[in-house]
């Protein structure tokens, strides 16, 4: 399917399209072929690649792996970048009027670096302020893995939950803090195994110091994960 055509449909659904450089950059063919289709290429892919190493892929252990990958990049690590994936975030009203802000921490945070193609594993924190709406705890949780199972620089993942829940909380008073490793600077190039990345997004009301300052205390960043 197009990606053209999905976007109409998505904003059919009443979502609005991403509105700033925080879109995955994705191609116009994007959703053209099925995903069994890309499997079956990327499986071909994967086989070349293992061959050209000078790996026997009629050796037990290897025959299955561009089989494996292949599923494995289509249905689990790479499955954030089809729209159709998305998690479906209801909201309900906040009856109990309850007015501080929300904080989900310690999300569990497993993505790909999409300069190497290495995991990047931490912890993402959201918080917002109830603007009439509510949104069960877990689909926090599951936006927040949404968006990390794509190639991803952590700059943009950071801004693509914001933006994601600002748009299914209809509020601008949304916030996250991720604090993750990347084995591409961890375990090769410069090796930095202690090193790990911080990055912040903070919408409306977040953008106040007091407000600011009040979830950082809740986070309490802990960097042993
Ligand atoms: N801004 C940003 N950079 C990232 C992220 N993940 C990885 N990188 C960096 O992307 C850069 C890619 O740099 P290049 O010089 O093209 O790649 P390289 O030769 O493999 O670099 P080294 O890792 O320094 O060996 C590296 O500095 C990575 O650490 C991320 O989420 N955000
Ligand atoms: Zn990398």
């Amino acid at each position: 399917m197009k990606i053209d055509k999905i976007l109409n449909e998505i904003d059919e659904m009443g979502e609005a399209h991403a509105s700033s450089s925080a879109e995955t950059p994705l191609r116009d063919d994007a959703f053209e072929k099925t995903d069994l289709e890309k499997i079956e290429l990327i499986k071909q892919d994967v086989n070349h690649i293992m061959k050209t190493l000078g790996l026997d892929l009629t050796d037990d252990s290897l025959k299955g792996t561009p089989q494996r990958v292949a599923k494995m990049f289509v249905n689990e690590i790479f499955s954030g970048l089809d729209p159709k994936r998305k998690p479906k975030a209801s909201t309900f009203a906040n009856k109990y009027k309850y007015g501080e802000m929300l904080v989900e921490k310690n999300i569990t945070v497993y993505s790909t670096c999409e300069h190497h193609l290495l995991p990047i594993v931490g912890k993402a924190h959201v918080a917002y302020i109830s603007n009439g709406s509510v949104v069960g705890l877990s689909k926090m949780n599951r936006i927040v893995d949404y968006y990390a199972k794509r190639p991803q620089v952590q700059e943009r993942l950071t801004m693509q939950i914001v933006q994601e829940l600002q748009r299914v909380l209809k509020t601008d008073d949304v916030a996250c803090v991720i604090d993750a490793k990347h084995l591409c600077v961890n375990s090769r190039g410069i090796r930095d195994i202690e090193s790990s990345t911080v990055t912040s997004e903070f919408g409306g009301a977040f953008s106040k110091k007091e407000v600011k300052r009040e979830f950082l205390d809740y986070i309490k960043l802990d960097t042993t994960f």
